[in-house]
């Protein structure tokens, strides 16, 4: 990435999540530049003015714009949260047609401007999406991020730490792989106060903790008809580890080159971030239940891949 480049955030796609995202960035002063795209203009221009006045009260303060794809050129980071949304009863996996068409076109709209710093992926399915995006701009591998498990981690840590009354933020666990029904816990790395959170808990609890992490976007879907906050409080976690260099341990989806065993997918595992992007994929230490299912997550992906790319 170019180091030269500030701390400018291109959003592209300014719906429930986008616009969540956007009011995250601003709440906690992580850049001084945001720009706003979304083939809705007439929403973007909505929430320019709308957020605009929100930065009166922000910690400091920034210039946010109604932006073209032009604005990508000198721009640190874009996050991509264009799309379709699943409707209740969809899975993530039925969004794929429609969002790798809206893909191709977006990241190459991107790639046009001269753009050298580093893609976030939210839309889903996500880590298909972000292959999809290594694809079609030809970024190195470590500077295409897919917001991947970060979301189910943080409902992984919410459950934890109401289990054992003790703030999600104490709680240091991950939910790894697809970021969608084939994702498992990783509860062999998972602990509380330095003791592994799996011998606290018998299994059929671990079982009902797994199915309650996993079925999370859909009982939100049926409530409120999609998921926002939440993924947006993720979303610009990473932004903060990139645009700060934090050098942060985040569970997101990365590009896997023979790590893990893994070849030419995008999954989700705990990486190192900063301002290059993905610093490191780390070696996951799994038990033999786990690697199962990990091995699973891989080729539920891989199959998904193959129907579309062959
Ligand atoms: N990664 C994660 O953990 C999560 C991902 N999501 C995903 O995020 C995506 C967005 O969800 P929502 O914001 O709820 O949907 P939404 O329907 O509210 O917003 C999507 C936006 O994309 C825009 N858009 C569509 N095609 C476009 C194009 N070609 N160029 C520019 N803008 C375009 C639409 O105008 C709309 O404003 C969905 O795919 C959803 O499944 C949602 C929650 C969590
Ligand atoms: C919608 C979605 O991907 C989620 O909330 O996990």
């Amino acid at each position: 990435m170019d180091l030269t480049l500030g701390n400018k955030v291109v959003l592209i796609g300014t719906g429930a999540v986008g616009s969540s995202y956007a009011y995250a960035l601003i709440n906690q002063g992580i850049t001084d530049e945001l720009v706003l795209i979304d083939a809705n203009e007439e929403r973007v221009r909505g929430d320019v003015q709308d957020l605009e006045h929100g930065i009166v009260y922000a910690p400091s303060t920034l210039t946010i714009k109604h932006g073209d794809y032009i604005d990508c050129e000198d721009a640190a980071l874009v996050v991509i949260c264009a799309g379709a949304a699943q409707k209740s009863g969809e899975t993530r996996l039925d969004l794929i047609q429609k969002n790798v068409a809206i893909f191709e076109e977006i990241v190459s709209k991107v790639m046009t401007s001269g753009f050298n710093g580093i893609i976030i992926v939210a839309t889903n399915p996500v880590d298909v999406l972000a292959y999809a995006t290594l694809k079609y701009s030809g970024l190195p591998n470590h500077r295409v991020i897919s917001s991947g498990t970060i979301l189910d981690s943080a409902r992984f840590r919410t459950i934890i730490g109401k289990e054992f009354d003790t703030a999600a933020s104490s709680v240091h666990a991950y939910i790894i792989g697809e970021h969608g029904d084939s994702q498992l816990p990783y509860w062999s790395a998972s602990s509380l106060y330095g003791q592994k959170i799996s011998s606290k808990l018998s299994q059929s609890r671990k079982e009902e903790i797994a199915e309650g992490v996993k079925n999370a976007a859909y009982s939100i879907i049926d409530s409120k008809g999609a998921t926002f906050y939440g993924i947006a409080m993720g979303l610009a976690r990473i932004t903060k580890a990139i645009l700060k260099n934090e050098n942060v341990v985040l569970p997101i989806g990365a590009y896997h080159d023979g790590e893990n065993g893994v070849e030419d997918v995008v999954i989700g595992v705990p990486c190192l971030i900063n301002r290059g992007g993905i610093k490191k994929v780390f070696d996951l230490h799994l038990e033999d239940d786990e690697a199962l299912k990990f091995k699973k997550s891989v080729e539920t992906l891989k199959e998904i891949q193959k129907e579309i790319w062959n």
